[in-house]
């Protein structure tokens, strides 16, 4: 009799089991029908294991079999990828404002003080506040006049790690870790235009560490992958693995070090004394200080010092990743370093530094950078996007909040526009002025600041940045792979951007005497 109930029991558990997964098979293939094509998800997990440890190349290669517009499902979130420069089109041109929203993060929100409406532009998902603090952004910080006024402070901090650079070739000779370098030219552009601080090349070495940390901690926690956000039925998991208590140590951290490098305090005062001096250019925290949004409220000190680190974080390691992976791809092509160097001789004449001015002559330098920037985007899938509503996209119907990944990775490597889309070659854009990453242009073949309303707003400011480093990199010095290595592991590493995984040493030899001239202008640390 027991043996009996038991069986019934069996046949009872099997019986539901199958129906749960043919319940579940057929919900699934009665929503595939309104869906873009992709592939089958997992129970509660979804595709994620489908992204693998590089998403934007697993991604590629799920889009060669599924198409430009691909459906997949994370954990219980709907989620579009784009993967060609014709559904990128598309995208844009009809579906841009119904996507400009970011999802919501549990790293976003404990980042920005558990506001759920965040407050920093770039993870903002109210779509209200973003579009205030990005006409600010537009109107007072990254327009062409205070671009134009950067310019000095840029050229400045070229000139300081070069100096440095030539200095190290000769009293040690010993071969350049390229990455610190990069990016200590890239962090003190940004901190001299924020605070009107240098941290690295100093002799102040607890200055370095305390932004290296903030870089660190920001990096950790915005970096992290956390379930509940994407099943949130699952958020126990998270509070189990003690992921909150880390994130709120992390902020902590991070706002106790950020109090500290924008002291803000002191922006106040030195505003006061120093604002009646004609020659005095307001660096960014004082115009956060002293200038209103669009609704006449003047943003809090703890939400600016938020803002002050979202576009420390956002402008430091982009320019200097992607000139990294400029120099690992030109120094095995010692043709193209020959090439741009000719073209900066023409250019240049003397033996200065190359400044700004000289960029619109230097096209094949820009088709260097242009071609980095298709075959190494570093920021590869954008920021991820999501629907404030229902829309449609190619006939599909998308519920408000789905997720859109545009994998600009992929849309560079379309061999449908790009003849051997994995090889490196400058050339192809030389005849092709018309694809600019740099204008929301109708082509969408080249873009690595995204496209449309949150394209990225400091697309200006990362290209000059990047084409100077390069520029003045390989106008000033020769550059070798020391211990006669031969070649560079291009393999890929996934951080904040995708750099290479190991970083890039070289060798420097200075090209001549730099003649000595009047500095740009002169840092004073507060
Ligand atoms: C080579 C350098 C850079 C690259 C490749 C890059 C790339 C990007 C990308 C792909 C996005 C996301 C666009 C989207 O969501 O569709 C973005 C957003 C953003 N970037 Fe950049 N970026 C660079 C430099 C900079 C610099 C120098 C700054 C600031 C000084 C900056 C500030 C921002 C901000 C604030 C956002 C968020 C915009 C929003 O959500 O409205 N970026 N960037």
């Amino acid at each position: 009799m027991a043996s009996g109930s038991n069986e019934v029991f069996a046949a009872l558990v099997v019986v539901a089991i199958a129906s749960f997964v043919l319940i579940y098979l057929y919900a699934e293939a009665r929503k595939r029908q309104r869906q873009p094509p992709g592939p089958w998800p997992w129970p509660v997990i979804g595709n994620f294991p489908a992204l693998g440890g590089l998403p934007h190349q697993s991604l590629a290669t799920l889009a060669a079999k599924y198409g430009g517009l691909m459906y997949l499902r994370l954990g219980s979130l709907p989620c579009i990828v784009i993967s060609t420069a014709k559904a990128a089109k598309e995208f844009y041109q009809t579906n841009d404002a119904n996507f400009s929203a970011r999802p919501t993060k549990l790293a976003y929100t404990m980042f920005n003080h558990n506001e759920v409406n965040y407050k920093t532009l770039a993870l903002t998902s109210d779509v209200h506040h973003w579009r205030k603090l990005r006409r600010f952004f537009n109107t007072e910080l990254f327009s062409p006049g205070r671009y134009a006024a950067q310019q000095t402070t840029r050229a400045a901090e070229i000139e300081h790690m070069i100096k440095l650079l030539v200095e190290d070739c000769k009293t040690t000779g010993d071969a350049v870790d390229l990455r610190v370098w990069l990016y200590g030219v890239t962090s003190n552009t940004m901190t001299a235009i924020f605070n009107g601080k240098r941290y690295f090349g100093t002799t102040d070495a607890k200055m370095k560490i305390e932004r290296e940390y903030l870089f660190k901690m920001n990096n950790a926690m915005l970096g992290a992958m956390v379930i509940g956000d994407f099943v949130p039925y699952l958020s126990f998991i998270d509070r189990l693995q003690g992921t909150r208590a880390k994130f709120q140590k992390a902020t902590e951290d991070c706002n106790r070090f950020a109090r500290k490098v924008f002291d803000l305090d002191k922006h106040r005062q030195q505003y006061e004394e120093q604002k009646n001096d004609p020659s005095y250019v307001p660096n960014v925290a004082d115009v956060f200080l002293h200038t209103p949004l669009d609704d006449g409220q003047y943003l809090p000190d703890k939400y600016i010092l938020k803002i002050l680190q979202e576009l420390l974080n956002a402008g430091t390691e982009t320019s200097a990743t992607l000139a990294e992976w400029a120099m690992a791809e030109l120094i095995t092509r010692p043709d193209l370093i020959k090439q741009a160097q000719a073209e900066l001789d023409g250019a240049v004449h003397s033996h200065r530094l190359v400044e700004e001015t000289d960029l619109p002559n230097l096209r094949f330098l820009q088709a260097i950078l242009k071609e980095t920037y298709r075959i190494h985007p570093p920021v590869p899938l954008l920021l991820p996007h999501q629907a404030n509503q229902a829309t449609e996209l190619q006939g599909y119907h998308l519920p408000a909040g789905t997720m859109a990944l545009v994998n600009a990775w992929a849309i560079h490597r379309d061999p449908s526009v790009y003849t051997n889309p994995d090889t490196f070659d400058p050339d192809r854009f030389l005849g092709r002025p018309e694809v600019n990453h740099l204008s929301a242009s109708d082509y969408f073949e080249l873009i690595p600041f995204g496209a449309g309303r949150r394209m990225c707003p400091g697309y200006n400011q990362g290209n000059t940045s990047s084409l100077l480093m390069l520029a003045n990199l390989l106008y000033v010095f020769d550059w070798s792979l020391p211990d006669g290595k031969h070649t560079v592991d291009m393999s890929e590493h996934m951080g904040l951007t995708v750099g290479l995984k190991t970083a890039l040493v070289l060798i420097a030899k200075p090209r001549f005497e730099l003649d000595e001239g009047p500095s740009p202008t002169a840092i004073h640390n507060p």
